[in-house]
């Protein structure tokens, strides 16, 4: 099969939705360049090639109300933690009943518990995390992007659940769909 038939660019949000400015520097963009440093942005998927685009929002979602603006285009959204606050824990959480209540309806959530490297002076228990995950069906896992542990299975388990497009929805001239992409100035490409 010819994987540029299959070819999907489909758009990611990934931000840990910080409510507070402490919450910044969990390592969302260190999650993002320890994979994607080097195009193109790609995770194969079966017979497919999934191709994203991720729209790191560069501590921007502390503005609550620009938020919109990235998850309502997105198939999946990262929340990302760091595992040795707390608080980032406890904000992501109100980021959840965010997404539940106004992102799209079939929007793949993943939390990931980055700096995992750092276990001596964790906060967030894994199995604390693992159960909140899976109370809200969502992707869990934890992450080093500093050693880059587990931050391709973060990105290969998010593509196994995105459900493939319906063939009407492929336009047969293009090899790829972008779904609402954030105004130009707010947005930084890996
Ligand atoms: N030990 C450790 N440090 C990390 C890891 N990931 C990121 N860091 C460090 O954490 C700091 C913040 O990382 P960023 O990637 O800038 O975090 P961010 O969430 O994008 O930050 P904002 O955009 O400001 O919200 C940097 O000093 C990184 O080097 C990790 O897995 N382990």
């Amino acid at each position: 099969m010819n994987l540029l038939i299959n070819k999907h660019f489909r758009t990611f949000f990934l931000t840990c939705f910080s409510f507070e400015p402490q919450d910044t520097g969990v390592g969302k963009s260190s999650i993002v360049f320890s994979i994607f440093n080097t195009p193109p942005c790609t995770v194969p998927c079966g017979n497919e090639l999934h191709k994203f685009l991720i729209w790191d929002t560069a501590g921007q979602e502390r503005f609550h109300s620009l938020a919109p603006m990235y998850y309502r285009g997105s198939a999946a959204a990262v929340i990302v933690y760091d595992i040795t606050k707390l608080d980032s824990f406890q904000t992501l959480k109100k980021w959840v009943k965010e997404l539940k209540e106004h992102g799209p309806e079939d929007i793949v959530v993943a939390i990931a518990g980055n700096k995992n490297d750092l276990g001596d002076i964790r906060e967030v228990p894994t199995k604390e995390a693992k159960e909140f995950a899976e109370s809200i069906a969502a992707i869990f896992i934890e992450t080093s992007a500093r050693n880059a542990v587990n931050v391709e299975e973060l990105f290969q388990k998010i593509s196994r659940q995105i459900p493939p497009l319906e063939n009407a929805e492929v336009d047969s001239n293009e090899s790829f769909k972008i779904t609402r992409p954030p105004p130009a100035s707010s947005r930084r490409c890996c």
